[in-house]
């Protein structure tokens, strides 16, 4: 399988603080490939980098063949380098259509301003609809966004990212918060997910991240330790001793 995402020597440091030490990694098409680690390990800084919204101090990101280093977030993003939006990024005022419409709108470049005209456009309601039937929240779409569950929101925020039509999805714990019943639900719903894109996935839910991933790479102080299919990390005495033996599902 080709790589769609590479990461080549990356490193980045916080003053005397190396939190990301010469990485190497790649996401293969079709692939969920997680990023696991102890906390402060530096998954969210690794993948600040990959997206954009950090510089590392060295190293190349390349995304779909072309190196992407220099790029903005924006300019990541509208090259297909999708991520989850923070909850806190959504509008809660606005209904969960209203809120994919914004997202389909922004990704067909027009203006945010007349947003709320746009979403009685059928063309971008049909659109979002079909985001929306996606993750599940059909039957939600009038609802405001405010008012949904937790576990409902963080299918919403899936809704948006999807709605920009990435090619590789940054997914930073989106398990985080979520009861059993939601985890179960958000773990089809990134099954189903794959199918469109690969999948980067940082997830301390271990359950999770062993039924969902097809590679799974550990990182520990900011370096990777192993990169290997389930299995592979399961048995690998390096990651069992990382974590103490007690996270990893037998
Ligand atoms: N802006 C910053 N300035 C200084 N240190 C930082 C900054 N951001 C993160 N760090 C430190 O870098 C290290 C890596 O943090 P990071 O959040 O990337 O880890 P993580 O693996 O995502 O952790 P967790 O699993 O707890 O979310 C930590 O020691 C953290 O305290």
């Amino acid at each position: 399988m080709s790589a769609v995402l590479e990461l080549i020597g990356l490193n980045k440091a916080y003053g005397a603080l190396q939190v990301t030490r010469d990485v190497s990694l790649e996401v293969r098409a079709g692939e969920v490939h997680a990023l696991i680690g102890p906390n402060g390990a530096g998954k969210t800084t690794l993948i600040g980098q990959i997206s954009g919204a950090l510089r590392p101090e060295s190293g190349r990101v390349r995304f779909e063949g072309r190196d992407v280093s220099a790029l903005t977030l924006a300019e990541r993003a509208r090259a297909g380098l999708g991520r989850t939006f923070q909850i806190t990024q959504i509008l809660p005022e606005f209904t969960a259509l209203e809120n994919v419409a914004l997202a389909v709108q922004a990704h067909q470049g027009h203006s945010f301003r007349f947003f709320r005209a746009a979403a009685r456009d059928t063309r971008l309601n049909d659109a979002a609809m079909a985001v929306l039937a996606e993750v599940g929240l059909a039957e939600r779409a009038r609802v405001l966004a405010g008012a949904l569950s937790h576990g409902e929101r963080r299918s919403l925020e899936l809704a948006l990212a999807l709605a920009l039509q990435p090619k590789l999805l940054l997914l930073d714990e989106p398990m985080a918060g979520t009861g059993p019943a939601e985890t179960e639900h958000l773990v089809a719903l990134l099954k189903q997910v794959k199918q469109r894109c690969p999948l980067l996935l940082v997830e301390h839910d271990m359950a999770a991240v062993f039924e969902l991933a097809d590679r799974i790479s550990v990182l520990v102080y900011g370096e990777i330790i192993a990169t290997g299919t389930p299995e592979e990390i399961r048995a690998n005495a390096d990651v069992r001793a990382a974590y103490l033996g007690e996270e990893i599902p037998a």
